[in-house]
């Protein structure tokens, strides 16, 4: 099974290409080559497939050849990967499987089309718009911290901490506990601290994340979006220029009327050869 690695701010894949959609991957298998002592180690797997070729892709068939078919560490599913997009797009274009037409490309995702822009270094791809739909909460060890509940194609719970509370000491080697009844399918929780003054930007934003299915990430681009969304909210505006750091590096995302950009770096790390057979069974 060939295999190429590669991250967008620390968050980091293994991409595996399969075009026509023969690959039998499962959720164990996934969780196999994410491990990161006996298997290839990463936060997700992306697997490229031909849109016409994945039942969740077909719908989209017409405007976007590949479809990001996107799993989590644990073999779970999620709906959207900001960065995986990110680094995806990347994939296609270094190895020639697209090419960005006016510098856009489409990409076929579980949460519907985005559109990837690419500027050297920098990969940004337009998702819908965050939409902020419930008050709620974490609990992490004693803390109990009030939430925000966003949508970005899969769900977000952002949590600012209160003063005093400082975001490099939290303890997110265990899992946040949330309501179930605000987010039956699991939920991302992302911890904000504010940032300093930056020029150009509209607001600045620390960022810690624990993922669903990934635990904690050095980046999340989708959280990254839905932080932005409530800095926005919390600045009475509608629109603007989020710079989210996070422990993985400096995301910026950009609201606009109907969308929302995510834009950073993304790289390809390696390229080689993984034997399924070798890997340990979960
Ligand atoms: N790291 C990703 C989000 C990946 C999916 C997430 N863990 C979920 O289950 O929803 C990003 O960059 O957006």
């Amino acid at each position: 099974m060939e295999f190429t690695k590669g991250h967008g701010t620390g968050n980091d894949f293994v991409i595996l290409p399969d075009p026509d959609g023969a690959l039998d991957l499962t959720p164990d298998l996934v969780a196999g080559i994410c491990d990161r002592r006996r298997g290839l180690g990463g936060d997700g797997v992306l697997r490229v497939v031909r849109a016409a070729k994945h039942p969740d892709g077909v719908a989209l068939a017409d405007t976007a050849e590949w479809f990001m078919d996107y799993w989590n560490a644990d073999g779970s599913f999620a709906e959207m990967c900001g960065n995986g997009a990110r680094v995806f797009v990347r994939y296609l274009l270094a190895t020639g499987l697209a090419t960005a037409t006016d510098g856009t490309l489409p990409v076929a995702t579980r949460a519907g089309l985005v559109r990837a822009r690419v500027d050297g270094d920098t990969i940004a791809v337009e998702m819908r718009r965050p939409r902020l739909y419930d008050t709620s909460h974490a609990t992490l060890g004693g803390l109990t911290l009030p939430g925000m509940a966003v949508d970005v194609g899969n769900p977000h719970l952002v949590c600012a901490l209160p003063a005093g509370i400082d975001l490099a000491e939290l303890d997110l080697t265990r899992a946040p506990d949330f309501d179930p009844r605000v987010f039956p399918h699991g939920v991302n929780v992302e911890f904000t601290t504010p940032g300093g003054p930056l020029d150009g930007s509209d607001g600045h934003v620390l960022m810690r994340v624990y993922e669903r299915g990934s635990a904690e990430t050095l980046s999340c681009g989708t959280g990254a979006c839905a932080v932005a969304a409530v800095a926005l909210r919390d600045a009475a505006r509608d629109t603007g220029t989020i710079t989210v750091d996070v422990p993985g590096g400096r995301l910026t995302i950009t609201v606009t009327e109907d969308s929302c950009w995510l834009a950073g770096p993304a790289a390809l790390t390696a390229t080689g050869t993984l034997t399924p057979t070798a890997l340990h069974p979960r």
